[in-house]
């Protein structure tokens, strides 16, 4: 069964079994914010829609409403660039973002809709397609490092070497927790893909490709 959330969002409710999953579908594209009745939407229907921008979070800010996410790039110049491609979406888009640089390379973008002092589904749009952008090559391999401290933390005294990939010594359930980690650090797809072989007697190397 299809339904309608608010003025745009589509969902289905899929019975499974005992479960109604509703998933919710983000439209494609902002609409323009001068348009007739657009309201903010209230912090639970806000809340509801999250797991949409999973990596962002929801923050208020003298009572707006706001979706936030942080960056560590590489050099200032590559923190313009990074703005450069978030700009041409937010061009294509006709919403824009407030964006902030600081201490040469602190990226952090907030959105939302000033139109009407909150939340709309077209912050929730652009946050998705600028997490959509492929920017890794700007930004600082932060995931290595956290995969290596991890793999640190996991390994006890093997630990890893090396930041770009490196091998460590670890019993298997490390090596299932280390391949969790590293799926997920894989699907942000905020880096190059960390391949990580574990092995069966407990070397496991990872590459970041
Ligand atoms: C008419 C056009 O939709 C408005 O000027 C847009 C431009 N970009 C915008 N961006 C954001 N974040 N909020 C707005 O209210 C807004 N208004």
């Amino acid at each position: 069964m299809d339904g309608y959330f608010g003025t745009m969002w589509r969902f289905h409710q899929i019975r499974t079994g005992f479960m109604e999953l509703e998933l919710f579908v983000l439209p494609k594209k902002c609409v323009p914010c001068n348009t007739k009745d657009l309201r903010p939407m209230t912090e639970e229907a806000a809340k509801h829609l999250m797991p949409q921008v999973s990596e962002w979070s929801m923050v208020k800010e003298d009572g707006i409403m706001k979706l936030r996410r942080s960056w560590t790039v590489k050099s200032f110049k590559k923190g313009l660039e990074f703005f450069q491609a978030v700009a041409e979406v937010a061009e294509a888009e006709g919403h824009h973002p407030d964006l902030h640089l600081v201490g040469w390379n602190n990226v952090t973008i907030e959105i939302w809709t000033h139109a009407v002092g909150g939340l709309t589904e077209n912050d929730f749009i652009l946050a998705n397609k600028i997490g959509g952008l492929r920017l890794h090559h700007l930004l600082r391999r932060k995931a290595v490092t956290e995969a290596v401290v991890k793999g640190k933390e996991y390994c006890g005294g093997g630990g890893f070497n090396g930041s770009a990939g490196g091998e460590g010594y670890c019993d298997l359930l490390v090596q299932e927790m280390l391949l969790r980690r590293f799926r997920d650090l894989n699907a942000m797809n905020l880096f190059g893909k960390i391949e990580f072989a574990p092995s069966d007697f407990g070397l496991a190397k990872f590459n970041l490709t």
